[in-house]
């Protein structure tokens, strides 16, 4: 037997071993979840979640694990054990009998549609056996569970790329049936083809209209192709697998095109790279969802005419603390000019609050009805705090009263406008009033490798966002200009699934589209500070945005162009100090540490310090860090590289890896 084989059948043990742990921990929290549910405690423990990922994090380093690596794989296992539970639970609270009789849903299309698919995840944790039932239209499907024929039907509500699907919505106006549950499934469109063929060759593509709108912007690309609208993708794929003609290809997801044999010749090709689709379950009768876990309630409501009306029962739920997940309205059926709006609310309609707000609603609202209360489908993530998870922040300097006079139209970033401190929270992390954040990565993208091992690095010691520059404008324009749009699909590969935000620079308006769509937060240069068609094209976007000030611009001048930004829509605009024009050419610039504590008593956006370009020696990067998180910065921006004298770019002004481990532990002492 060879070495490799060898090698193999351990590997192969361990993993089995792996799976038995993984049983036995499974075994143990079904059991802590009778003894909550004995007690009616609640299922969620957040804290014992987050003490147990720390004491992993930490344990990691003894086995030379990466503490990223080990706490993303615990989250999955526990958020594993809390969705059992969490079924446990609700079960026990529906009192559901234990039944052979097998449940029979309907749903749109055929094996391998979305729908189809959707069922499958939605039902997988039933004993059940499942009888499908494949329809043309939803109007059939709502019909098949009325008419006793189905006793659930899952229906698509709304997709992350393409909104709402409205013809749902309408039939949920005149329906009896209850929504009992919700799913949100990942749906990865490619191209399906019966024989691997280039795209230029196929004439016609078949699909159901959804997947066409949400990947307008690839197809864009291929006006040769004419499509064909079918009911659902599965018949797009039957259609395929049956015809002779090898120039047909069909649009659908990669699961479904295996159960027609179907190959993928290009994936992922929906407009937004995280393509959800929610889904709705529904059934005769609505259930009652369990106090001890967290459910959902969607409401169907039409408010009077009169000014505010719709801003009125939004307020009545505010302030009981209700928090609405989602808000859609449709034209009321039979009145065209009236609305009808449908709400989501993250509480169980039988609390307390909730049942206040509906009598409240009741006497405000022209109609409303509860369309179904049920467990919700989003379980939140233990929070990890930077770095391993224990240290505590400082807390930046005390508030000062404001020295700014009234006046006549205060700037919308000034504390006139907004006396308490904005708070940027994107994904799982939070900027801004008290909560500091790492940014850490390469000046500029050299090549995947190295932004991978810095996304490690950077990762397992706390910082929160990876950045690095696809195009570098250095003042040589011989030196290396970076990789170019590229670059984008690095940083997403890179940190995609880690927990991590990114960042990087839009300097081309041209560029800002793809740019959104693979990235978390944009960030634009000190060069850039007065482009204003570039600011207001961000400003137009809902991505968060970095504004670096530019090396002569004054306070006021920085501020107007956070001003215009604001002004254009975008709220969450953080302001970069990283350095100004100086006499002195020892430096690229010199760090305005005073400008940190002036912005303070000025405006309530968030101030990042990237102190960088302000050494000429990298030993000097982490004094000035820690001088400004002592002013009371929100966050730090710095340039990372496995091997700083390699570097193609700023070798002077990046932390190698030791360096920035140091000072991160130093920054959060
Ligand atoms: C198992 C428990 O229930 C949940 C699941 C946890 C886990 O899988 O480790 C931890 C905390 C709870 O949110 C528990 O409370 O210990």
């Amino acid at each position: 037997m060879t070495e490799l084989n060898q090698l193999r059948i351990q590997i192969t043990k361990l993993d089995e071993k792996l799976l038995k742990l993984l049983a036995a921990r499974r075994q143990l929290t079904t059991q802590v979840g009778e003894y909550k549910l004995a007690r009616q405690l609640p299922i969620r423990d957040l804290s014992r979640e987050e003490t147990l990922l720390a004491s992993l994090a930490q344990k990691a380093r003894v086995y030379q694990l990466s503490p990223r690596y080990v706490t993303n794989l615990f989250q999955l296992i526990i958020d594993d054990s809390v969705r059992a539970q969490h079924r446990q639970v609700q079960q026990h609270h529906q009192q559901l009998p234990q039944q052979d009789e097998p449940l029979r849903v309907a749903f749109l299309g055929n094996k391998g549609s979305y729908s189809n698919i959707a069922v499958n995840h939605y039902f997988e944790a039933h004993s059940q056996p499942l009888v499908e039932i494949g329809c043309t239209t939803f109007n059939s499907i709502i019909h098949k569970v009325e008419q006793r024929e189905a006793d659930y039907a899952l229906l698509p509500l709304a997709n992350t790329s393409s909104g709402s699907i409205n013809e749902v919505y309408d039939l949920l106006q005149q329906t009896s049936l209850s929504i009992i549950g919700e799913l949100n499934l990942p749906v990865d469109h490619g191209i399906l083809v019966k024989h691997p063929i280039e795209i230029t060759k196929i004439h016609t593509l078949y699909g159901h209209p959804q997947p066409f709108a949400q990947c307008s912007q690839y197809l864009a690309q291929y006006p040769h192709l004419k499509f064909e609208f079918v009911d659902s993708s599965s018949k797009a794929m039957q259609l395929v697998a049956q015809s002779d003609d090898l120039g047909i290809a069909a649009i659908g997801s990669e699961t479904g095109g295996q159960m027609y044999q179907l190959h993928s010749i290009q994936g992922n090709i929906a407009n937004q790279k995280e393509n959800y689709t929610r889904f709705i379950a529904v059934a005769r009768r609505p259930i009652e969802v369990s106090e001890q876990i967290p459910a959902k309630t969607t409401l169907v409501m039409s408010t009077g005419q009169h000014p505010g009306a719709l801003a009125d029962t939004l307020q009545v739920l505010a302030s009981r603390q209700i928090n609405m997940t989602r808000l859609e309205s449709r034209p009321m059926q039979g009145n065209p000019w009236q609305e009808l709006f449908y709400i989501d609310v993250a509480e169980n309609v039988e609390s307390q609050s909730m049942q206040q707000a509906l009598a409240e609603l009741t006497r405000i609202t022209q109609f409303i009805k509860v369309l179904g209360c049920y467990p919700s489908a989003e379980l939140k993530s233990a929070h990890l705090s930077p770095p391993m998870l224990a240290s505590q922040p400082i807390n930046a300097i005390q508030d000062r009263p404001s020295v700014i006079s009234r006046q006549q139209e205060a700037p919308l970033s000034s504390l006139i406008h907004k006396p308490e401190q904005t708070t940027i929270t994107v994904g799982n992390q939070t900027i801004g009033a008290g909560h500091f954040m790492v940014f850490a990565g390469p000046d500029t993208l050299e090549d995947q490798e190295r932004l991978e091992q810095c996304v490690e690095m950077a990762g397992d010691h706390g910082a929160q966002v990876i950045h690095g520059a696809c195009f570098k404008s250095s003042s040589n324009p011989y030196d290396y200009q970076g990789p170019g749009l590229a670059g984008l699909d690095w940083l997403q590969q890179a940190t995609h699934g880690k927990g991590l935000l990114n960042m990087t620079e839009v300097s081309h308006l041209e560029h800002l589209r793809q740019i959104v769509a693979h990235v978390d937060i944009l960030q634009i240069g000190a060069a850039n500070m007065q482009n204003y068609p570039l600011l207001k094209a961000a400003g137009n976007t809902t991505r968060p945005i970095v504004l670096e000030r530019g090396s002569v611009a004054s306070l006021d001048e920085w501020l107007s162009a956070a001003d215009y930004l604001l002004a254009q829509g975008n709220q969450q605009v953080i302001l970069c100090e990283r350095g100004i024009r100086s006499a002195d050419h020892q430096t690229r610039s010199i760090i305005d540490l005073s400008a940190i504590a002036l912005l303070r008593q000025r405006t309530h956006l968030p101030i990042l310090l990237n102190p960088c370009d302000g050494v000429s020696d990298p030993l000097d990067i982490a004094p000035l860090a820690c001088a400004a998180r002592l002013l009371g910065v929100d966050g730090i921006m710095l340039n990372i590289h496995p091997n700083p004298s390699q570097a193609k770019v700023a070798p002077k002004q990046s932390l190698d890896f030791d360096q920035f481990a140091q000072l991160m532990t130093k920054l959060y002492q």
